[in-house]
């Protein structure tokens, strides 16, 4: 479980994040939703420790993030960020291993090497493996991102908007694969998505922000109402039950 303790964060005098706190449940999958700028990448960043936190508190399953060593903790979560960008000639496999790094420390052994190939057929990376990253198309370059952050082999995936650049046939295979990860490998998946649909049909729980406040949090049926869209994003938008899910008609 991860628990957030009244955490707040400014840059100067700026207020980005007022004071959140809750619990997200172990297992499964948590996406993180609500307008541009409320501070969903900024909460996955201090969850991830890659800005400091200096106000308030998070620990994952009772470990204080603030007190643990980094090599803990980058066996304990992994994060894809929005700007997760590769610039230098490696190929698929190779930032795969590379995702290895905490174990192997650059001494790659069998069990390393079966994994990255293991993930590589998970996520349909097979014939793309010796191809340099920088070459893939945007939507590949996700897949082989998140696919580095699944080969960490830690419970808790962080990821920030994977969904980008996808066309609706990837968007989907992404979706019901990590459904699939949560659900057969145990992992915890805390995912930002802008398309409220993905959350609603793929994710355990929403966590709704806006201006910087957490603003619902429960599970997809509970939480998307008419009153709460309005709410989070301004729009009046009908919603259509299809099969146990409630879906946002925001199109007309
Ligand atoms: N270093 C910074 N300096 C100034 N403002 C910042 C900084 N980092 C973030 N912000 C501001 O904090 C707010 C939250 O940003 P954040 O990227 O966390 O939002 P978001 O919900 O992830 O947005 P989006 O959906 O557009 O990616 C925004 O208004 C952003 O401009």
């Amino acid at each position: 479980m991860i628990v957030l303790d009244q955490v707040s964060y400014q840059v100067g005098s700026l207020p980005i994040l007022k004071n959140i706190s809750t619990a997200i449940e172990k297992g499964g999958i948590t996406a993180l939703v609500g307008p541009n700028g409320a501070g969903k990448s900024t909460l996955l960043s201090l969850m991830a420790r890659l800005l400091p936190l200096k106000t308030g508190n998070i620990s994952f399953d009772g470990i204080d993030l603030s007190k643990t060593p980094t090599c803990d903790i980058a066996k304990k979560l992994a994060i894809m960020r929005q700007d997760n960008s590769v610039t230098s000639r490696i190929t698929v496999r190779e930032l795969l291993m590379f995702g290895r790094f905490p174990y192997h420390k650059g001494n790659p052994c069998q069990e390393d090497f079966e994994i990255v190939e293991k993930t590589l057929q998970q996520f349909n990376l097979l014939e793309l493996a010796s191809r340099f990253v920088v070459d893939l198309s945007g939507g590949q370059r996700q897949r082989t991102l998140v696919a580095m952050v699944f080969c960490q082999s830690t419970d808790y995936l962080l990821l920030d908007e994977p969904l980008n650049n996808l066309d609706m046939f990837h968007a989907r295979n992404l979706m019901s694969l990590l459904r699939r990860i949560a659900d057969e490998h145990n992992r915890t998946i805390i995912i930002v998505l802008h398309d409220i649909n993905y959350a609603s049909a793929y994710a355990d729980n929403i966590m709704g922000m806006k201006n910087g406040e957490l603003v619902l949090h429960g599970k997809p049926n509970d939480v998307i109402t008419p009153q709460n869209l309005q709410r989070l994003f301004g729009v009046e938008a009908e919603i259509v039950p299809v099969q146990n899910h409630k879906l946002v008609m925001h199109y007309v």
